[in-house]
């Protein structure tokens, strides 16, 4: 259980996020959206340790986080992947970093995400598409405890990304890994959260919402399906 109490943040005072509670079962996805600027990608690095400077509470089964003794998985919005190496390499950095040899599961995820023939290849001959496949191969291989999502599908074409987003469900059915995804649509979080939290321009927690929707590709003719977006979006005009 990942569990989120009080949580505060300020950049030279100027505060970002207000008072953020959240829990996330193990294994559970949720999805956080919230207009640009509200504190997504700065809640997101919160949790991933690189900010540290935050007051409140954040647990993991009941032990205060740690980035270091924890294993936490992050897709940042631009990949992260190292361009001198491999994507072969790029995934087998997640091992060396946790000390844990398993090319085996390399070449698992790599199958099950439609990679295995770009291994060979460095990251600037890689598509779009196919850099956000090795960045979440990337963190699947690692097992994390945790894995943070930044906009991990937004900079995709509508037919990628519906593939792309099936491949994790699969990755994800096969080992649930406790996941948070940041996300600026309404139906990327309706198809791949089990809940779903809104945030406020002002970095405040808005609404929780449980999602009927998870893993179902609905069309707008759905009467409950457009009314759920058109709700979602109105809360987010707010
Ligand atoms: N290093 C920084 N120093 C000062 N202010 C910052 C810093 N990084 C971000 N901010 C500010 O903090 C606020 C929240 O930024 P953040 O990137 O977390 O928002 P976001 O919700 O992820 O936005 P987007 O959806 O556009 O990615 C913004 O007003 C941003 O300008």
């Amino acid at each position: 259980m990942l569990n989120i109490e009080g949580l505060n943040f300020s950049y030279n005072e100027r505060n970002i996020l207000k008072n953020i509670n959240i829990s996330v079962k193990n294994g559970e996805i949720i999805s956080i959206i919230g207009p640009s600027g509200a504190g997504k990608t700065t809640f997101l690095k919160i949790l991933a340790g690189i900010i540290k400077d935050y007051t409140g509470q954040i647990k993991i089964n009941d032990e205060k986080i740690n980035p270091k003794k924890n294993i936490i998985g992050l897709i940042p919005q631009d990949y992260g992947l190292l361009p001198w190496k491999t994507v072969y390499e790029n995934i087998k950095i997640s091992l060396k970093i946790k000390r844990k040899k398993n090319d085996d599961l390399i070449h698992k995820i790599s199958n099950l995400i439609g990679i295995e023939d770009i291994l060979n290849k460095y990251p600037k001959k890689l598509s779009g598409g196919q850099k956000q496949r090795v960045a979440i191969a990337r963190s699947f291989v690692l097992k994390p405890q945790l894995l943070l999502m930044d906009e991990p599908f937004s900079a995709l074409d509508a037919i990628t990304r519906d593939n792309i987003q099936d491949n994790f469900l699969k990755i994800w059915n096969n080992n649930p890994v406790t996941t948070l995804i940041v996300t600026h649509s309404v139906e990327e979080a309706l198809y791949l959260s089990q809940k779903i939290y809104i945030i406020t321009e002002e970095g405040n927690l808005y609404k929780k919402i449980d999602n009927d929707f998870f893993q179902k590709r609905f069309e707008f003719y759905n009467e409950d399906y457009y009314k759920c977006i058109k709700n979602i979006k109105k809360d987010l005009s707010i």
